[in-house]
């Protein structure tokens, strides 16, 4: 019987030793947040401890959750499902207002995904805030359930991620941090579920491009879904037999799944870029340039087309020498970019030519301002979407 979690622990550091029917758990594992339980008798994903002695537990019967166990003393009778989500939800603001130390860090996936793990990185000890989907991660910033969003943006192999640099253009945040990984995959399967068995994978859709070759060579299918540990879970949820997700090691430690092939990417150089983004109100104080770190500034321009305004851009930094480490030119198929033109009355304007541009200067930097004045005065729309320091390592992610 599989058994699933509702909500995300703050790693209380609340050891559950609850005597409940089947549940003896034991704590095996805490991990930034997490404690990893397993039972003897049932196979945990991941027991929360949302605050004090509140634990759900639920277990899934032909598809339908149903709280087994509240820990602390309550019955399962005594709580009818939505009303332990509430409690979980009143648990976890009254610690979120209590543990100011996290940071919350809102992310497209559940536990296991690798924006997870990218989270983590940027910000050791953070408390991941799991999302449906990108938008989410971004409202969950932009209505204070979350301080952080962290989201993917480009790939090597890949190239941008068009549709989070439109959340991006589009919404309010800022992008204070940049953070880059080598991301590896790992094959894993439900238990039971031998190698010889797979005839399809299922993975986040990025996931799936970067290990493509990979796939074509074992002759398996493939088929998108929200995310890598979204896929390992489904595996355990839907008892498929016949299918593989493309996620990380510990995702296959989380959902208790079996890891048959690492490394499954195509290219283990393929880098995979993910953004932080704040509110404008809650940014950090402004980087200040280090000698092995110097700063970046992204910024978006809309034009109204002519092959000009290309010219127009380059000449501005080229001049200045100040170097650009990315120049994309948003696809014409990718929905217009529509501003509230203030200077114009107010008016909502649409612009089908964008650039987003990454220069490596502070905002602050007068040569850099200069530039930008000059792109004001040339362009029709130009935004600052942030300055922060430049990550130059590569993290590698299992
Ligand atoms: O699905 C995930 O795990 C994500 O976090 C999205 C993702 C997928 C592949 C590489 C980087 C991020």
């Amino acid at each position: 019987m599989a058994v699933s979690v509702s909500a995300y622990g703050t790693g209380a550091g609340g050891l559950i030793n609850g005597n409940n029917r089947n549940l003896q758990l034991q704590q095996q594992q805490q991990q930034q947040g997490l404690i990893i339980l397993k039972t003897r008798t049932l196979q945990f994903k991941r027991v929360a401890v949302a605050g004090k002695g509140v634990v759900v537990v639920r277990s899934q019967k032909g598809g339908v959750f149903e709280n087994v166990a509240v820990i602390n003393g309550k019955s399962t009778g005594a709580l009818k499902s939505e009303s332990v989500e509430d409690e979980l939800a009143r648990v976890m603001r009254d610690r979120a207002g209590k543990d100011r130390g996290a940071v919350r860090v809102a992310y497209q996936g559940c536990p296991g995904a690798y924006s997870e793990a990218a989270a983590i990185m940027a910000h050791p000890g953070c408390q991941g805030v799991p999302c449906k989907s990108y938008e989410d991660a971004i409202w969950a910033v932009e209505f204070r359930r979350a301080d952080r969003a962290i989201l993917p943006v480009e790939s090597t192999l890949e190239g941008s991620v068009v549709r989070n640099y439109d959340l991006l253009v589009h919404g309010s945040l800022h992008i204070v941090q940049e953070i880059q990984l080598f991301v590896h995959y790992c094959l894993l399967v439900a238990p039971g579920v031998r190698r010889e068995d797979v005839r399809r994978v299922i993975s986040h859709p990025m996931a799936l491009a970067h290990c493509g070759h990979t796939l074509a060579r074992l002759g398996l299918d493939s088929a998108p879904v929200h995310d890598t540990a979204g896929a390992a879970e489904l595996l355990l949820n839907d008892k498929l037999t016949d299918t593989a997700a493309i996620a990380s090691c510990r995702a296959a430690e989380i959902y208790g799944l079996r890891v048959v092939a690492r490394g499954v990417q195509d290219e283990s150089w393929n880098t995979t870029r993910f953004l932080v983004l704040a509110r404008g109100s809650d940014l950090p104080p402004p980087p200040q340039e280090e000698e092995h770190r110097p700063l970046k500034t992204s910024i978006v321009v809309a034009h109204g087309g002519g092959l000009d305004a290309l010219f127009k851009v380059l000449s501005a930094f080229s001049k200045r020498k100040i170097n650009l480490t990315k120049f994309e030119v948003k696809p014409r198929a990718a929905a217009l970019l529509r501003v509230l033109d203030v200077n114009g009355g107010g008016t909502v304007r649409e612009f089908e030519h964008v650039f987003y541009i990454d220069f490596e200067a502070s905002v602050a930097d007068l040569n850099a301002q200069s530039a930008l004045e000059e792109l004001r005065e040339a362009m029709t729309f130009v935004r600052v979407l942030g300055c922060y320091t430049a990550d130059s390592k590569i993290y590698s992610l299992d």
